[in-house]
């Protein structure tokens, strides 16, 4: 069975849970490790992340898309350059991604964004319960992270579809341009643009720039070798 939540509130189960917070939290989990950080901690508070300090990682993360003061960096993908992260841990704390992990009572949890697609639905092929977990902004429905489901349930071409599942294809099949979709229509992509962070969004929404699968081992995102 294939299937899409949305914010969930209450924990949810299924063998291989797939996270998706596209607008900023997974697209900067794919980034950092794709970019040579050698692990991303999500973490639920600042307090949690701050205390991490001195086991010499970056502490990174936002709150109202912002960076908190005494952090690294922020949420922007586009600040995790490899000069900067390059064989470095990252703890990372935001409002929506890093929230919503401890939602997922799963066997594994990968991280999924635009950015990694291909390699995330030839990853889950072999796959049998599969639930894509999206994240939401502030416990509301995210029309980009429905929309990044929707593309992965169409690519897998099962029939054993959940009505999330149904829903995610049926909403993407409809979209034609994906990134003009996101860019003219999600609220969170409209709150980003207005913040200034209008190449997040276009960094975000683009397709397959990383072959890369981040995996939770142990509450650490890593990349893992896959047969
Ligand atoms: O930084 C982000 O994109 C959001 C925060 S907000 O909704 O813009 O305030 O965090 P995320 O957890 O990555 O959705
Ligand atoms: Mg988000």
């Amino acid at each position: 069975m294939v299937d899409v939540v949305m914010a969930p509130c209450s924990p949810v189960e299924c063998r291989t849970a797939v996270v998706i917070d596209v607008l900023r939290a997974t697209s900067t989990i794919v980034t950092a490790l794709s970019n040579g950080a050698s692990g991303v901690i999500p973490v639920k508070t600042i307090e949690e992340a701050l205390k991490k300090r001195k086991e010499g990682v970056l502490i990174c993360g936002e709150r109202n898309a912002q960076k908190p003061k005494g952090f690294d960096l922020g949420n922007s993908p586009l600040e995790y350059r490899k000069e900067k992260i390059s064989g470095k841990t990252i703890v990372l704390t935001t409002t929506n991604g890093t929230q919503v992990i401890e939602r997922i009572r799963s066997e594994e949890i990968i991280a999924a964004s635009f950015l990694n697609l291909s390699a995330v639905v030839e990853y889950l092929k072999s796959k049998e319960d599969i639930l894509l977990v999206c994240a939401g902004t502030n416990g509301r429905f995210s029309l980009e992270d429905f929309l990044l489901a929707g593309a992965v349930v169409k690519r897998l071409k099962r029939n054993d579809l959940g009505d999330g599942a149904r829903a995610a294809e049926r909403y993407f099949e409809s979209v034609e341009n994906t990134r003009e979709e996101i860019k003219k229509h999600s609220s969170h992509a409209k709150r980003l643009i207005s913040l200034g962070f209008e190449k997040d969004v276009e960094f975000c929404t683009t397709e397959d720039l990383f072959k890369t699968v981040p995996t939770l081992v142990n509450g650490v995102f890593i990349l893992k070798e896959f047969p």
